[in-house]
């Protein structure tokens, strides 16, 4: 037994070495991390893995198998690239280490990722004067001041109603105008961004495009918020990157919108990616909206999910809401009518 003691207590002084080693191994991963990102490489260079494992094997004495040391190092490699993207995350601008007081977003006297949570309501399509004005009148018998309604749809068949157009923005425009209130409208290129910059207050850049990184560097450039939504199939991180592009190109008044994302679930449309929440919250200094229509695709849970949402941390809430979603010309199934939005707004009035 002295004589395991003993070896023992070699063993403990060499993980002390090994540790220190480690860890400065891993400080000049660091260091090399930070190149790459001034150079825009990429953390991974697997030839250079490749030669280290080489040199390694061509070194290698035993005990130790080729195969075990080979095991080692790719595990130290694993941790060295975790180590270089977190730190090369912490230095975006998005990033909470960057900054860590929260973003509030003030538009016309209200406020976006404040102490107030944002409730942004209104039909998926712009339709006639007449629908956005109804919508508008709901609106302001309850206070609330952000209304949402798309002018350009990007429907998935080309048949299907594609919006108003600029005849939409208009309407927006008047009824914001009269309303006294702010609105969310969808461009999908710089054409219609140029345009809809003189009738909207918040532009929203959807799921399908969210990484169309030109359009990000043109709404990048605009003095006016941008609402980007969470695409389809994205990463936390791909669309942390595409809210970066925006802040690169000079605009920091960005709201990021997490709206569900395509799994093999079929009972709602998107899964509503609620982890998102808090995670975004946590690594990004950005308001976090959830939009729980377009996740649910369904009417009957989206109580639970909205309190779900504010539960979880999010600034806000948008839904579709129709004065008669029977005869609505896009998405007729997840609009709630005005019943159905007094019952979810009476459920989270409170928040
Ligand atoms: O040499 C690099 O480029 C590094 O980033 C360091 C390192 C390593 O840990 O040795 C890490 C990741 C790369 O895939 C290759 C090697």
């Amino acid at each position: 037994m002295d004589n395991i003691n003993d070896l023992r207590i070699e063993i403990d002084r060499i993980n002390k070495q090994l540790l220190t080693l480690l860890n400065r191994r891993a400080d000049l991963t660091l260091k090399i991390g930070k190149e790459k990102q001034k150079h825009g490489y990429t953390v991974h260079d697997p030839i250079r893995e490749q030669h280290i494992l080489e040199t390694l094997m061509k070194e290698n004495k035993g005990p130790f198998k080729n195969e075990d040391i080979t095991g080692i190092f790719k595990e130290i490699f694993q941790a060295s690239k975790k180590l270089q993207k977190t730190d090369q995350s912490d230095e975006l601008l998005i990033s909470r280490k960057k900054k860590q007081s929260d973003t509030i977003i003030k538009i016309k006297n209200q406020s976006i990722g404040g102490s107030e949570k944002a409730l942004i309501f209104g039909p998926c399509s712009i339709e006639s004067y007449e629908q956005m004005e109804q919508v508008a009148k709901k609106l302001n018998s309850l206070g609330i001041k952000f209304i949402r309604g798309g002018a350009f749809k990007p429907r998935t068949s080309p048949y299907s109603f594609q919006g108003l157009g600029i005849e939409g923005l208009k309407i927006m425009g008047e009824i914001c105008n009269k309303h006294d209130l702010i609105s969310f409208v969808e461009v999908m290129d710089q054409e219609q961004l140029d345009i809809a910059c003189d009738y909207v207050d918040i532009v929203q850049i959807g799921a399908r495009n969210m990484q169309n990184f030109s359009l990000l560097k043109k709404v990048g450039k605009i003095n006016k918020p941008v609402f980007l939504k969470r695409g389809l199939s994205a990463t936390i991180e791909e669309f942390k990157m595409s809210a970066e592009y925006i802040i690169a190109n000079g605009n920091p008044n960005i709201i990021l919108c997490e709206r569900g994302i395509r799994t093999y679930e079929q009972a709602t449309r998107n899964t509503l990616d609620l982890s998102a929440v808090p995670i975004l919250k946590n690594e990004t200094h950005l308001p976090v909206i959830v939009d729980i229509s377009h996740s649910a695709g369904r009417k009957d849970i989206m109580d639970s999910l909205a309190r779900a949402s504010l539960a979880a941390g999010a600034d806000g809430i948008m839904a579709e809401i129709h004065p008669n979603p029977l005869i609505a010309l896009s998405d007729a199934g997840q609009q709630l009518d005005f019943e159905e939005f007094m019952t979810l707004y009476k459920h989270i009035q409170h928040y």
